[in-house]
């Protein structure tokens, strides 16, 4: 392993780095995926991202197979499985790497050394090596063979989610980058764009970025709103409203479902929308919890992007990594044995209702979307790319605790984002606990209580106004008018 190369840098560099983001114009794929039809693809491991990634790149008519560890093949495990049942053919690295035209590198981040040093060599001279997510790049600083061109394109949604979004004709926002020190045939942007628009990227919006920006931002968004703060809010809003006599299989159901239902809402119109959905007196509830949860929890935001950008966070994930995962799987079996885990949803719920009984998830949203985006933009980040890292990918986590709760969640996304999030929220848990103290089942389980549903004008206009002046309503609305192709799925 090298040495961190986001430290290694000049601190202008870094500040340059960060700030890579560039939102393509739709003429700028008018190509779509010519520039990789006559290559041949072969992907390493069929995962989360390698499965999904393949079956829409297929399905755009690129020529796609994969290469497996010797041991997977032999022992038909589910990464072989994944890719026979659908057809792919399938081969070990001998027999595939020689040939091939571009390998992409979807194995977990945890095993890119291993890749680097098994795969790479085995590449013919001028291929195209391609990652999902920069973290062996950036964080470990691997230095890649000079002829190889290195490139990334990184959907900012779990693997499944990248499938349904195509399926539905459309797409998840991306991020694409080629690495400054390896595109010896200045081809990489092209390579990049190619498999991003076969993929779908280019139907949700797709943002020239770099390895750092990339990395730095897609830990912070895991790790705060898009699992951390999920887990986190699941769990203490089930703990309130079992305590408070609240039936638990409704409980769960109302958490369990509930977070696709308002994320909905704000895929299509942004906090706004969300908030919008709600009565009156209950956007007044909502946007009061909201701002007592900012003041509590941006400490804790800033603290896990200080920590992002300093390199202490991957350091600690990776004495993990060299621990046998001994924190991971601890927390993992943990999440399990929750109450909530544990506990089968029950009960109809129509549409209004997960927003009038769900007022402080709408709340838990509201301001973890806003912190995230908030603390990104201070680190450096550009607001597109915080955008797509905070408000757009919620609702497809959300998709995945609706499926399964959190076991389907944290099985899905990444191992570096399930590490992140359980990191978030054992420390986001203690830190609400007076807060959840002073909260009732009006907010959580049961909705208002009013016969008359008078709010002061004045005030509405205030909350409103700040609502919508916030800068991530600015740069969403701007993002999404290029989002022709969304869909409805609540
Ligand atoms: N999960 C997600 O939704 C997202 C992931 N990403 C990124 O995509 C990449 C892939 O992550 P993800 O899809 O979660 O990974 P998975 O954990 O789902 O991938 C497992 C696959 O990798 C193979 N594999 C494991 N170790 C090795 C190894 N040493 N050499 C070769 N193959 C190996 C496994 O095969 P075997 O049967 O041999 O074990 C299996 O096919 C990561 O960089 C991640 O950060 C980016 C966005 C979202
Ligand atoms: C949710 C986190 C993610 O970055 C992702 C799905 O985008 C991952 O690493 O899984
Ligand atoms: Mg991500
Ligand atoms: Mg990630």
């Amino acid at each position: 392993m090298g040495q961190n190369y986001f430290n290694s840098l000049p601190f202008r560099r870094q500040l340059q780095e960060l700030a890579t983001c560039r939102f393509m114009d739709a003429e700028e794929f008018a190509n779509g995926c010519n520039y990789a039809k006559d290559k041949k693809i072969v992907i390493v491991g069929c995962g989360a991202q390698g499965l999904n990634q393949g079956l829409n790149m297929r399905d755009s008519g690129l020529d796609v197979s994969y290469t497996l560890r010797k041991e997977a093949i032999e022992q038909k495990r589910q990464s072989w499985q994944n890719a026979t049942d659908n057809g792919f053919s399938v081969g070990a690295y001998e027999e595939m790497l020689p040939s091939a035209d571009i390998v992409m590198n979807l194995a977990p981040d945890k095993q890119h050394t291993d890749v680097v040093n098994t795969v790479v060599p085995l590449m013919k001279k001028g291929a195209t090596f391609c990652y999902a997510h920069g973290f062996n790049i950036v964080e470990e600083g691997t230095k890649i063979r000079e002829d190889l061109t290195v490139i990334m394109v990184a959907p900012k949604c779990p693997g499944s989610e990248v499938r349904e979004e195509y399926k539905r004709g459309f797409g998840v926002p991306t991020l694409i980058a080629v690495h400054g020190e390896n595109d010896p045939n200045g081809d990489g942007l092209e390579i990049a764009k190619a498999l991003c628009s076969a993929q779908g990227g280019d139907r949700a919006g797709v943002l020239e970025s770099s390895f750092i920006a990339e990395v730095k931002s897609d830990l912070m968004g895991e790790q705060t709103i898009l699992c951390g703060m999920l887990q986190a809010g699941s769990l203490l809003c089930f703990d309130k409203m079992v305590a408070a006599g609240i039936d638990a299989p409704y409980a769960v159901k109302l958490i369990q479902k509930g977070w696709e239902v308002i994320t909905e809402s704000l895929k299509h119109g942004g906090i706004t929308l969300m908030m919008d959905r709600l009565s009156n007196p209950a956007k007044f509830k909502a946007f009061a919890l909201a701002e007592e949860l900012k003041d509590i929890l941006e400490p804790l935001f800033e603290k896990h992007m200080d920590d992002i950008l300093s390199g202490d966070f991957s350091r600690t994930m990776m004495e993990d990594w060299a621990n046998d995962d001994k924190k991971l799987l601890t927390w993992r079996e943990e999440t399990g044995k929750t109450a909530f885990e544990q506990t089968e949803g029950a009960g109809e719920i129509s549409e209004q209702e997960f927003y009038d009984k769900g007022i402080l998830m709408v709340a838990m949203v509201k301001a973890g979307v806003e912190l995230a985006f908030e603390v990104m933009v201070s680190a450096g980040i550009e607001p597109e790319s915080a955008y797509y890292e905070s408000l757009h990918e919620t609702p497809l986590i959300a998709n995945t605790i609706a499926r399964k709760k959190l076991y389907e969640m944290n099985r899905i996304i990444s191992d570096t984002a399930e590490y992140g999030c359980y990191l978030f929220s054992h420390a986001c848990v203690p830190l609400l606990k007076d807060f959840m103290a002073g909260v009732d089942t009006d907010v959580i389980g049961k909705g208002l209580d009013v016969k008359d549903t008078y709010v002061d004008n004045q005030i509405l206009v205030v909350i409103n106004a700040d609502i919508r002046s916030h800068l991530i309503e600015e740069v969403g609305e701007h993002l999404r008018a290029a989002m022709q192709g969304m869909k409805a799925i609540v």
